[in-house]
């Protein structure tokens, strides 16, 4: 499997200029299979590329999707600690700065956002301001809704 199977044409440009030429071993078992819709449950070593082979399918999925303002969060990312989510946003960052997407980053307390075009659901931060994303990392999830510091209007069965 190549990259190059991605029809996010602006993807496989960030790809390609990150210098990610070919999938590694966790990305080529995984994307295929989450492109498909169906459920994944990955494990690899330390640095064998994991972040790209969840974060690859989500931004291709919700562009295939044709992803709207409507259509509300497209993706909560829930990582374990703050270091990691942190870590999955800078990767977000660089593989899709050339699109019109919005993200943001949620730690312990803190949020940080990447706004661009498409605003399309809402998320409260510290102060209560409602602020509009579609792809939500999240560190220490669980810690974060006791608090309230976050409330996602998004449907999980
Ligand atoms: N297809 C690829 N080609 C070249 N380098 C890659 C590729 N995919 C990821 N990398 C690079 O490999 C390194 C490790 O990737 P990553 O952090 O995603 O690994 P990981 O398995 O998530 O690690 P950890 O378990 O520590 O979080 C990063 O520097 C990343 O840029």
């Amino acid at each position: 499997m190549s990259y190059h199977i991605f029809s996010l044409i602006k993807l496989n440009y960030c790809l390609m200029e990150a210098q990610y030429r070919q999938p590694t071993e966790i990305q080529r078992q995984t994307i295929g299979f989450a492109l498909q819709g169906k459920d994944v449950l990955g494990a690899a070593k330390t640095g064998s590329g994991k972040t790209l082979a969840f974060l690859i399918p989500v931004l291709e999925c919700l562009y295939r999707q044709q992803w709207t303002a409507v259509d509300g969060l497209g993706a909560l990312l829930i990582s374990p600690t703050r270091e990691l989510a942190y870590q999955t946003f800078e990767v977000l960052r660089k593989v899709g700065k050339n699109h019109e997407f919005s993200a943001g980053l949620i730690i312990g307390g803190k949020v940080l956002y990447l706004l661009f075009k498409f605003y399309s659901s809402y998320v409260r931060d510290t102060h209560g301001i409602h602020r509009p994303t579609k792809c939500l990392i999240a560190g220490s999830f669980l810690t974060m809704q006791q608090q309230e510091i976050m409330k996602v209007n998004t449907n999980i069965t």
